[in-house]
C-alpha cells in the first residue's frame, strides 16, 4: 500500500501537490485519507494530510520510496466532501491545492519542521575546533539544541559552519523534528464534586442544621444558571460581607447578617452549599477553576482546601477549557414562530426531497421573516440527525445574529469569523469535528469546518460582496463554494436575499436554482419611499446636505421621540463628475460607465476601455460652469445635523468610529436602547438590522454609489438603497424613507423607490446582455502594484501580450482583454496599481495556459472591477 500525501513543502514547489509515501508495516491498516501524518521531505519531517491511498504505484522503484514517518491524529482532519471540496476550489480558482487546503485546518496545522542536534559522543577529540567544544558542552547542558536557534546566535556563515565540522566530526548527529504545534487544546486545574446522590444530601442536610432556621439556603437550579451566565466580579469581596454571589438570588445572606449575622461557622457552611450548588448545576461543558469557584462562591482558598480534604471536592488537573467565543454573552432562548403561509411554503420547499437536486433563491422582502425561515428548516434538518451551516457576511455577525440562531438551538451552535482568537478558533473547529454542534454559524470561512453529517447551507444575504475573498488566494466566493457543496453532497443550499445579485437572479430565471418568493412584509407595509430631487434644492437656493423634506421629516422624529437613520455611501467619492445643474454624470461613449476623474495626469479616463478625455471645464450638456468632483463625508453630515439640530443626540457609525467587532455592537447597542435619536452611517447599516424603533430612513445622495466605474455599481446602488430603506418601519410606528438625489430618474433609484426589485433586475439584466457583462461572460481581473508607475505599467503591457498570445493559440475567440489601465485609485499607500480584464464565456484554459509572473494579483469571476 502507498500513501499520496499532500503537504505544502512540496506543493509550493512542484506542479504536482501529491508525494507518494511506502506504507510501513506497524501503521498499516490504521491509515485513511484526510488523516494528519508526518513525513519526510528532503532532509526535514514535515507535516502532511493523506489525500489518498493506492494499492500500486506509478513509480519506477516503488520499493525506494520513503516510508510515511508517523502518523499524527487518526481522527481525520479533513471529510471526504471537504477533499472533494479542494479539488474542485484548486481547479476552478486555479489556485494550489494546498493554498486551499488550508483554508479548512485551524492555523498553524499543517506546518514545517525544525531541525535539532544531538549528541552521539561525548569525547571530544583533540582536534575539535574551540566552538565545537562549546557547542558540545552546551549540549551536555541542553541536552539538544535547535539549528534555528543556533543560527540565530552565530549568524548563518558561521553556524553553516559549525555545523559542517560538527556532523562531519561523527560526534553529532542532526535530527528532524515536527515543530511543537503552536496551538494546542488549554489545559486548567478544575474543582469536581465527589458526592452524589444520598451523599450528597445527606451532606448538605447536616451544612443545613448547622445554620439557623433564616438562614437555610433557597437553592433553585434556574438561580444558578442565571448566576453563571454573568462573570463573576474579579475583586474579592471582602469575607466580612456576605452577599454569596453577584445578584445575590441563592441565599438569603445579607438579611440575615443585619439580624445578628450567620457567625464564622454559618458563613463558612453557606459558602460551601453555594459551591456545591454551582458545580452541581453548571452545564457540563462549563469549567470551575478553584480561583473561581473560590470567588463566586465566598469560600477563601483554605475553605476550599478544606472541602478537598473533607472528601467533598476534588481538583482534577489538566481539564480541557474551551475557549467559548459566546462566553460573554447572555443569550435568551427563542422559540419558533407560527409561520405565515408564505413562509410556510418556503419552508416545504427548502425541506422537499427536490431541494437537494439544485440550489434554492428565497428571494423575500425586508422583513418578511427569511430568518424564521432558516430558523426552522435548521431545526428540521436537526430532527433528522442533520446539521447546518449558516453562512451571514462578516459584519453581519452582530449580536443580533448570534442572538437569533444561538437563542434556538442553546448550546448546539459553534461560531466562525475573522475577529476570532487563534485559540477559540481552534476550539470551535474541535467541536465542530467531533460532532459536538449542530449548527455552524459564521461568516465565509465557515464553510470550510469540519460539520459531519452537513444537511444544509444557507446563504444569507446572498447578494454581498463580502462573500467574496478579494485579496488572497483563492479568491473564492461563497454561493460558488455553497452551491458546490452542496452539489456534492446532495443537500439543499438556500440563498436569501431581499435583492438578489442580478447573477443569482438570472440563474434563478434560466432553472439553475429555484426561485421562492416572499413578496410582504410581516406585520406592516413596506415603507413608502420619497425621492427628493437635490438639483431643485440648490434652484431653491438650499445648498445644505439637508434638503428640506429631510429636515421637516427630521424634525418630526425628533418631536416625536422616534429615530432616524441617515445613509450615507462614502465609497469611491470625489471621484465622479457630475453637473450640479442638470445631473449629467461624464460617461465613457463605449461602456456606459462613468469616467473617472484622475488628479496625477488631469484626465477623465474609462477602466474598461482606457478611453480618455481631457478635464471638463463646463458641462456639455446644459453648458453651465457647475461641475463638480462628487463626495461628502460622514463627518460633516455629522456637522450639518449638529448645526440644524443642536439638541439631538447623534451617533456616527462607520470605519473609523467603530474599528472593532465590540465597538460595533456597543454603537448598534446603544442606538437600539435609544440613547441617540439619530444614526449616521455608511454601508454597514444596510446588513441586515431588525431595529424597531426607527421610523425615518434618509439617503444622504443616492448617486455616488451610482457614479462609480464598475459593471455592478447599478446594482449594487439598487441593493444599498433597497436595504436601508428597508430598515425603516419595522416596528408599530409606520415607517418613511427619503432618498435624496440629483439623479430621480435613474431607473435603479426609481425602482428602488417603489421596492420594484423585478424591474430592476429586467432592465439591469437587458444591459449586461448588450454590453456582455457577467453573467454573459465570465470576468477575471489582473492587477500590479508597483511603487514606480512605469514599472507598473510596463509589467501590464508585458502580460498583455502574454495573454494576446495564449488567447491567439488557443483560439479563444470570443475572449478578449480590456486595459492595461491605470486602477480607479491608481496610487495605494505609494504604490500605483495597474489593471487589466480578461472577458470571455470561460477564462479558465486561458488561465491554466500561462504563467502568471509574480507580484500580480489575479481575481477570479471579480465582483467588482474597481
Ligand atoms: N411568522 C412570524 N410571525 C410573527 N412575526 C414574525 C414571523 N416571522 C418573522 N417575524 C418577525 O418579523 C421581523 C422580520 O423578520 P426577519 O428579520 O426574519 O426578516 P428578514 O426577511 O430576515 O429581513 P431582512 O431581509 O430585512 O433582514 C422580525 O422581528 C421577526 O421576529
Ligand atoms: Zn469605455
Amino acid at each position: 500500500m502507498f500513501a499520496e500525501v499532500l503537504t505544502v513543502a512540496a506543493s509550493w514547489q512542484g506542479e504536482r501537490p501529491l508525494l507518494t509515501y511506502q506504507i510501513p508495516g506497524e501503521l498499516a491498516g490504521q491509515l485513511q485519507p484526510g488523516q494528519l501524518v508526518a513525513v519526510p521531505y528532503g532532509e526535514r519531517l514535515v507535516e502532511g494530510i493523506i489525500w489518498q491511498l493506492a494499492e500500486s504505484c506509478e513509480h519506477s522503484a516503488p520499493e525506494a520510496l520513503r516510508p510515511l514517518h508517523a502518523l499524527l491524529d487518526p481522527q481525520p482532519v479533513l471529510l471526504p466532501h471537504q477533499r472533494a471540496l479542494a479539488e474542485w476550489m484548486a481547479d476552478y480558482y486555479v489556485t494550489s491545492l494546498a493554498l486551499v487546503v488550508q483554508l479548512m485546518l485551524p492555523p498553524g496545522l499543517l506546518q514545517g519542521s525544525r531541525a535539532v542536534l544531538t549528541l552521539v559522543n561525548a569525547e571530544p577529540r583533540e582536534t575539535a575546533s574551540l566552538p565545537l567544544q562549546a557547542l558540545i558542552g552546551l549540549l551536555l547542558d541542553e541536552g539538544e539544541i535547535d539549528v534555528a536557534r543556533l543560527r540565530s546566535m552565530l549568524g548563518p556563515t558561521r553556524a553553516r559552519l559549525l555545523l559542517k565540522e560538527a556532523v562531519a566530526s561523527g560526534l553529532i548527529e542532526r535530527v528532524p523534528r515536527l515543530a511543537e504545534p503552536r496551538l494546542r487544546p488549554r489545559l486548567q486545574r478544575a474543582v469536581r464534586l465527589c458526592l452524589s446522590g444520598e451523599e450528597l444530601a445527606a451532606w448538605k442536610r447536616r451544612l443545613q442544621e448547622s445554620l439557623p432556621q433564616n438562614l437555610v439556603p433557597d437553592v433553585a437550579p434556574a438561580s444558578t444558571i442565571e448566576l453563571l451566565h454573568f462573570s463573576p466580579p474579579l475583586r474579592r469581596r471582602p469575607s466580612s460581607a456576605a452577599p454569596l454571589s453577584p445578584g445575590g438570588p441563592t441565599v438569603k445572606a445579607p438579611a440575615a447578617a443585619a439580624n445578628g449575622g450567620p457567625g464564622q461557622e454559618g458563613l463558612r457552611a453557606l459558602r460551601a452549599l453555594a459551591a456545591v450548588d454551582l458545580l452541581e448545576h453548571s452545564p457540563p461543558d462549563v469549567t470551575w477553576t478553584p480561583s473561581r469557584l473560590a470567588r463566586a462562591s465566598g469560600l477563601t482558598q483554605a475553605q476550599l482546601q478544606q472541602l478537598i480534604a473533607e472528601g467533598v471536592l476534588a481538583i482534577d488537573e489538566n481539564v480541557e477549557v474551551r475557549r467559548d467565543p459566546l462566553r460573554d454573552r447572555r443569550i435568551a432562548p427563542g422559540a419558533p414562530l407560527p409561520l405565515t403561509p408564505a413562509q410556510e411554503a418556503a419552508l416545504r420547499a427548502i425541506l422537499a426531497p427536490e431541494a437537494a437536486q439544485r440550489p434554492l433563491l428565497l428571494h423575500g422582502v425586508t422583513g418578511s421573516g427569511k430568518t424564521e425561515v432558516y430558523l426552522q428548516a435548521l431545526a428540521a434538518l436537526i430532527a433528522r440527525g442533520k446539521k447546518g451551516l449558516v453562512l451571514v457576511p462578516e459584519i453581519a455577525i452582530t449580536a443580533q445574529a448570534i442572538q437569533r440562531v444561538a437563542g434556538r438551538f442553546p448550546g448546539r451552535v459553534a461560531i466562525i469569523h475573522s475577529a476570532l482568537s487563534p485559540g477559540e478558533r481552534y476550539d470551535e473547529w474541535r467541536r465542530i469535528r467531533a460532532g459536538q454542534v449542530d449548527v455552524v454559524l459564521g461568516s465565509r470561512s465557515a464553510l470550510f469546518v469540519p460539520l459531519p453529517d452537513l444537511g444544509i447551507i444557507i446563504l444569507d444575504e446572498e447578494h454581498e460582496t463580502a462573500y467574496k475573498q478579494e485579496e488572497r488566494r483563492p479568491t473564492y466566493h461563497a454561493r460558488e463554494v455553497a452551491c458546490t457543496l452542496g452539489r456534492l453532497l446532495y443537500i439543499p443550499v438556500v440563498l436569501g436575499s431581499a435583492t438578489p445579485s442580478v447573477t443569482s437572479f438570472y440563474r434563478a430565471q434560466q432553472g439553475a436554482y429555484q426561485l421562492v418568493e416572499l413578496p410582504e412584509r410581516i406585520g406592516a407595509p413596506l415603507p413608502p419611499v420619497e425621492i427628493v430631487d437635490l438639483r431643485s434644492e440648490l434652484h431653491a437656493g438650499n445648498t445644505s446636505i439637508l434638503s428640506r423634506r429631510l429636515r421637516s421629516e427630521l424634525e418630526r422624529v425628533l418631536a416625536q421621540r422616534q429615530q432616524a437613520i441617515l445613509y450615507l455611501n462614502r465609497r469611491g467619492a470625489a471621484s465622479c463628475v457630475l453637473c450640479r445643474e442638470c445631473g449629467y454624470v461624464a460617461m465613457c461613449e463605449h461602456c456606459d460607465v462613468p469616467l473617472t476623474y484622475h488628479a496625477t495626469e488631469r484626465i477623465l479616463l474609462c477602466h474598461y476601455c482606457n478611453l480618455q478625455r481631457p478635464v471638463l471645464t463646463r458641462c456639455p450638456h446644459c453648458d453651465h460652469h457647475s461641475l463638480r468632483y462628487f463626495g461628502v463625508g460622514t463627518e460633516k453630515v455629522e456637522q450639518a445635523l449638529q448645526q440644524t439640530f443642536p439638541n439631538a443626540r447623534l451617533l456616527r457609525w462607520d470605519r473609523d468610529t467603530a474599528r472593532t467587532r465590540r465597538a460595533h455592537e456597543q454603537l448598534l447597542d446603544r442606538f437600539a436602547n435609544h440613547e441617540a435619536d439619530i444614526l449616521i452611517g455608511t454601508q454597514m447599516i444596510a446588513k441586515g438590522l431588525d431595529l424597531p424603533g426607527v421610523t425615518l430612513v434618509g439617503v444622504v445622495a443616492a448617486d455616488i454609489a451610482l457614479m462609480l466605474p464598475d459593471f455592478a455599481a447599478t446594482e449594487r446602488a439598487f441593493t444599498l438603497l433597497t436595504q436601508v430603506a428597508g430598515r425603516a418601519g419595522r416596528g408599530s410606528e409606520s415607517g418613511l424613507v427619503i432618498i435624496q438625489t440629483f439623479n430621480p430618474e435613474h431607473f435603479a433609484i426609481e425602482t428602488a423607490s417603489r421596492h420594484a426589485y423585478h424591474e430592476f433586475y429586467a432592465a439591469e439584466i437587458t444591459l449586461r446582455q448588450r454590453y456582455g457583462y457577467p453573467p454573459f461572460r465570465q470576468f477575471v481581473k489582473f492587477t500590479y502594484s508597483h511603487t514606480n508607475r512605469r514599472r507598473a505599467q510596463n509589467e501590464a503591457l508585458l502580460l498583455r501580450e502574454q495573454l494576446d498570445r495564449a488567447i491567439a493559440e488557443l483560439g479563444l475567440e470570443e475572449t478578449d482583454i480590456v486595459g492595461p489601465a491605470p486602477a480607479v485609485m491608481e496610487r495605494i499607500r505609494d504604490e500605483f496599481r495597474w489593471q487589466m480584464i480578461a472577458r470571455g464565456p470561460d477564462l479558465r484554459p486561458l488561465l491554466r495556459a500561462i504563467t502568471i509572473p509574480p507580484g500580480w494579483h489575479v481575481d477570479i469571476d471579480p465582483v467588482s472591477t474597481m
